[in-house]
């Protein structure tokens, strides 16, 4: 008998996990749509002739018929914005919009299961190989069953303050290793912080692999990682042959997978193995956190399930989180002004030596708007969220038929001086209240959203940025940082995350 099916012997009759259910889920309301007079879709400005092409149109937009790859879908964004104005149409079935009223709309209307095109190639996968799809797969009702079990230990603002302490542990980690050598290559560090911070969310233990030896198996699951992100959207911008049979590119993005998953069943597995000696010998306190074990004792989930959202989970936080973390030092290294405020915060909070905890982290308001600027600075996501509605809708004046792929241009509204002064200034004290708890800057609610909002928002939200709070803190607590890179703003692609073109040469002196 494998040890899953042994471990849930164990457990079956155990306690459930004692997270209380919450959903962000609110009833979906229709808008009042005044469909007596909008303009009609096609008048809609945007690109026409072969850009029009069913189904292939905006195929065109890029490479080889125009410069950009898929990686600079923001500039081709940003060109069509400077060209038609705030809403476009994006090909025969698709529109961006970067007008907040827009944004709110849609996610007023999206639904109670919000569907989010775009990850045709990740789905046929699963189909093909017959695995159980995740959460950021799922359509209808079948989605919102698991989320409605994945986001009561996720969701909540207290679901990651469960895991500060062994997160904190990897931050301290990563800043001894900082410390002790010179690393050459940053970005993979931060890749390898990121895989072990979730890999303590994921499977309760960490990997170990931040002592300075990456063992084989996490250097190839890196590899296949960025295969898997590089390819993920690949579909945007090609005809999807892949769709009707196995194309090179599908092949590739198969292996793969394969690849990334056959690493994690074998973490979940060693995990597994541990939680049944821990109900065997009595040492598992229910009340512990532990993410795998909470979603193993809902009998209503089978172990594929368990595994293929877990795997879901760890895949969608290591590239997220390590590209962001980046950007976020990236931007602190230009600021040397910036990161001596925070430093102070830094002091004043848990001193030179103190660790973050559950109760000092929601204290650090710099911190928090160092990160949210950073965010606006270079959104981690294209543009925002996409959505296909349930039913017609009018957004800027113009009728949007039900099914159109419709994209939320978060990213340029966020940069646009009509909602944020000097937007292209690293200034986090724009997200600083006064002590009447007033806005030190009025930017639109709905600007800011990096990890989406509405039913359908990022699981990992929680996760991500306490994972990125928390190397933050320790490593301006320890260090100054700054950087060979000089230009203004640099240059960014989106693979899919936000990741920047030229790889930092970060210099972390170290504070004495
Ligand atoms: C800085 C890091 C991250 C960013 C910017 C980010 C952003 C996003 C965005 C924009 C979405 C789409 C939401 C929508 O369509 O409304 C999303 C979905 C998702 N994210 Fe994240 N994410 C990050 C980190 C993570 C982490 C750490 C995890 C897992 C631990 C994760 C797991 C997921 C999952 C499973 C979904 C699909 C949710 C669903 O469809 O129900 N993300 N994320």
């Amino acid at each position: 008998m494998n040890t899953s099916k042994i471990f849930r012997q164990y457990v079956r009759h155990r306690p459930r996990f004692l997270y209380e259910y919450y959903s962000t889920a609110a009833t979906p309301q229709l808008s009042d749509i005044n469909t007596t007079n909008p303009k009609p879709f096609k008048d809609i400005p945007g690109p026409t002739g072969i850009y029009n092409l069913p189904k292939i149109g905006a195929m065109f937009l890029f490479k080889p018929f125009s410069k950009y790859g898929l990686e600079s879908i923001h500039e081709v964004s940003d060109n069509l914005n400077d060209k038609y104005g705030p809403i476009f149409r994006f090909g025969p079935g698709g529109v961006s919009t970067s007008d907040p009223k827009d944004i709110e709309q849609v996610y007023k209307n999206e639904g109670k299961y919000p569907v989010r095109p775009g990850l045709e190639l990740a789905s046929i996968y699963h189909e093909r190989s017959q695995k159980e799809k995740g959460l950021a797969l799922l359509e209808g009702e079948k989605w919102a069953e698991l989320r409605q079990k994945v986001q009561k230990v996720t969701v909540r603002p207290k679901s990651a303050l469960h895991y500060i302490e062994g997160q904190s542990g990897v931050a301290k980690d990563l800043v001894l290793l900082l410390k002790s050598t010179k690393p050459e290559d940053i970005r993979e560090l931060l890749f390898i912080y990121a895989i072990e911070s979730i890999a303590v969310v994921c499977f309760n233990k960490r990997l170990g692999i931040l002592g300075g030896h990456v063992t084989e198996d996490v250097k190839n699951y890196l590899e296949n990682m960025k295969v898997f992100f590089n390819l993920l959207d690949t579909g945007l911008s090609t005809f999807p042959l892949f769709k009707y049979y196995e194309t090179p590119m599908y092949k590739k993005f198969r292996d793969a997978v394969d690849k990334c998953y056959g690493f994690g069943k074998v973490k979940i597995e060693e995990s597994l193995g541990k939680a049944v000696e821990m109900t065997k010998d009595g040492t598992w306190n229910p009340e512990d956190p532990n993410l795998l074990m909470s979603l193993l004792t809902d009998d209503r989930l089978s172990i594929d399930q368990v595994t293929g959202l877990v795997l879901d989970l760890l895949i969608a936080g290591t590239d997220s989180t390590a590209k962001t973390l980046e950007v976020f030092l990236d931007c602190l290294a230009r600021h040397p002004d910036i990161q001596e405020t925070l430093h102070q915060e830094i002091l004043d909070h848990i001193g030179r030596h103190g660790d973050l905890t559950a109760e000092t982290l929601p204290n650090m308001k710099y911190l928090t708007a160092c990160l949210k600027e950073s965010f606006r600075m270079h959104y981690p996501v294209s543009m925002g969220a996409i959505r296909i509605l349930p039913n017609d809708i009018v957004l800027s004046g113009y009728h949007i038929p039900k099914g159109t792929s419709i994209f939320l241009n978060n990213r340029r509204m966020i940069k646009d001086p009509k909602y944020v002064k000097d937007p292209t200034v690293y200034r986090p004290e724009r997200w600083l209240r006064d002590q009447k708890g007033e806005k030190a800057e009025q930017i639109p609610s709905i600007g800011l959203i990096p990890f989406s909002i509405g039913v359908r928002n990022c699981v990992g939200r929680r996760f991500a940025e306490q994972e990125i709070y928390l190397a933050g803190a320790k490593i301006i607590q320890n260090f100054k940082i700054s950087t060979n890179h000089n230009s203004a703003e640099p240059k960014v692609a989106y693979t899919p995350f936000c990741t920047l073109t030229d790889q930092p040469m970060l210099t972390f002196e170290e504070r004495i």
